[in-house]
């Protein structure tokens, strides 16, 4: 098989490593599910072609096996027909379109072309064809790949299959070496050293696209050429691109695709940038906040939830409004769920927990997934690491010091040994028990000077009241008084079934707080109110 023996006689250990693994993943798939039974997802891109030779290549040493293990030797002209998905939309690029389905009747794919959305599109697949597993091109670096393993089941909210990523772990670098190395027995006759004449050589199957500056391909709306392969001075798409596989950092592969924007703080973002109506909000002299609380051992009844509790108090002395308080699993999806809902329906929300380097560390990816997009190295972060756990922070502990692209800020404080990690509005805090929390909230706090942290409120005030009097007597005067007084929090809550009643009333301004006290004590007879505090 061509692919297998250009990549064995390549001398580029770390490709011959990363093509191992990934034809381990796609024989293990073959072995697990029917044949019939798997797609491959494909879309003419660099990392769905890499894989479309891959899944060759492995397809004929899975079948040579079983035909061997069967007596016969394997044969060299067999096809992978394997059945692919093509999702294909107006907004394609036309050579892409071109280009997929000309590889596909090249290599004698099985081609389904579907022109719905992704989850509609599968929900149909599913329903007229059995279909277990989904091989795709995603790679760890793409922003939808946070979470994902070599197989990853569909998330929740998708139809059921599985998918399988054989070239999750593959770098930029790796899909060109990969790309360059299948064909590399034609630059031998050429001078190596004159790229252009290389470049002729090297006629690698691959989109044209990504020798027009391309360098990750999205929409014809959302992609433009990357500029860091534009060999003029002139920063206008329109000058001559050198060809993809010449990108010097790899991480940049996505600066042509247009970003979900999102400003930073620092950028001129308010501090609450996403709250559901933040100006207005802060004349208003209210913002909210959202608690999520990421603990399995909190959902299981272990530990109590200490810190949230004492986090509810500490916004509540600023004069912030919590709306929500979540208790999620350690599980990206359920934090990505909860996340993105609570971000764009509160100015601003705290996570407690789940930050650190063990697998139910995920935090910070559900943060990025929230947001759509990816966990990329962070150079600042990473110093502070090294800092902070010295040479611990090799390996694994690396993973700390990816955050999600683009849209984290760092707040540094002296008295914190790492940086708090703020995404937009949510502020991850690492805070375990009391102590960190107050340290963590009093550099919060000494930061909202500089912007870019919680906001000082007008505190509120606060006064409760305690009685005996049963809900029948008092609920129809406390509903009133909520109408006159729409500006003053007015609530009761009960200590035990059969004890007093505890009438609240919670206001940023005390004369407006007295006034509803004085109001509804006037709508009973004397003596039947005593002040308590509470809190
Ligand atoms: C076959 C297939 C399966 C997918 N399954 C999921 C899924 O289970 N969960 C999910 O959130 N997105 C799923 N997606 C959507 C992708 O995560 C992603 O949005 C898409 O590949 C576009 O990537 P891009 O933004 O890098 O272009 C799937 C897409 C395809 C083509
Ligand atoms: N329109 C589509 N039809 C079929 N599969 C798709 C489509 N879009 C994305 N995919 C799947 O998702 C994977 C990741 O998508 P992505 O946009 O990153 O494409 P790609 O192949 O990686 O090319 P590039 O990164 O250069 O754009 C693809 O490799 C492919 O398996
Ligand atoms: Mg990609």
């Amino acid at each position: 098989m061509e692919i297998d023996k250009a990549i064995k006689e390549s001398d580029d250990r770390r490709l011959i490593t990363k093509y191992n693994n990934a034809i381990y993943v796609i024989q293990r798939a073959l072995s697990l599910y029917k044949f019939e039974e798997v797609a491959f997802s494909f879309n003419g891109g660099k990392d769905s072609t890499v894989l479309l030779h891959l899944l060759r290549a492995g397809y004929f040493l899975h079948i040579g096996k079983s035909e061997y293990t069967n007596g016969n030797p394997a044969n060299c002209n067999m096809k992978c027909t394997i059945r692919t998905i093509y999702f294909e939309t107006p907004s394609a690029f036309p050579e892409i379109n071109s280009f997929t389905h000309e590889t596909a009747a090249t290599y004698g794919l099985q081609m389904e072309t579907i022109r719905l959305d992704f989850k509609s599109g599968l929900e149909a697949l599913l329903k007229e064809k059995p279909t277990k597993a989904i091989f795709l091109g995603t790679r760890i670096g793409d922003p939808n790949a946070v979470g994902q393993e070599q197989f990853s089941p569909s998330s929740p909210g998708w139809p059921p299959f599985m998918r399988v990523n054989p070239i999750l772990d593959w770098s930029y670098r790796d899909i060109w070496a990969f790309l360059l190395a299948c064909k590399i027995q034609y630059c031998s006759l050429y001078d190596k050293g004159d790229i252009w004449a290389f470049l002729l050589a090297c006629k690698i199957q691959y989109c044209s696209l990504y020798d027009k500056g391309y360098t990750s391909i999205g929409s014809i709306y959302d992609t433009v050429p990357n500029s860091l392969l534009c060999t003029s001075d002139s920063s206008s798409n329109k000058g001559h691109f050198k060809p993809a596989y010449l990108l010097a950092d790899g991480r940049l592969e996505r600066a042509g695709r247009a970003k979900r924007y999102f400003p930073l703080a620092s950028e001129g973002g308010l501090v609450a940038s996403n709250g559901p109506n933040s100006v207005e909000s802060r004349q208003n002299n209210t913002l909210t906040a959202s608690v999520i609380t990421l603990g399995d051992e909190i959902l299981f009844g272990f530990v109590e939830d200490k810190v949230g509790f004492s986090l509810l108090k500490k916004l509540h002395s600023i004069g912030w409004t919590t709306s929500q308080v979540s208790f999620v699993r350690n599980d990206i999806d359920s934090v990505a769920e909860v996340v993105e809902k609570q971000k764009s329906a509160n100015d601003m929300v705290f996570i407690i927990g789940g930050v650190g380097s063990l697998a139910s560390d995920v935090s910070v990816a559900g943060v990025a997934k929230a947001f759509g997009v990816r966990l990329a190295p962070d150079e600042e972060f990473e110093e502070y690491l090294r800092h902070a756990i010295a040479d611990h922070c090799m390996g694994h502990r690396n993973e700390m010091a990816r955050l999600p692209e683009g849209i984290t800020e760092l707040l540094h404080h002296e008295s914190l040994q790492l940086p708090l990690i703020k995404c937009q509005n949510v502020v991850i805090l690492s805070a375990t028990n009391l102590t960190e929390l107050d340290n963590e909230w009093n550099c919060l706090l000494g930061l909202a000077s500089s912007g870019s942290a919680v906001t000082f409120l007008t505190p509120f005030v606060s006064k409760h009241l305690s009685t005996t009097l049963t809900d029948v007597e008092t609920a129809q005067p406390l509903s009133k008084l909520c109408l006159e007084f729409p500006d003053v929090y007015v609530g009761g809550y009960r200590k035990s079934r059969v004890g007093s009643l505890i009438i609240s009333f919670v206001g940023k301004d005390s004369l407006r707080v007295e006034l509803a006290v004085q109001a509804f004590c006037q709508r009973f007879s004397p003596g039947s109110f005593y002040e308590v505090n509470c809190g």
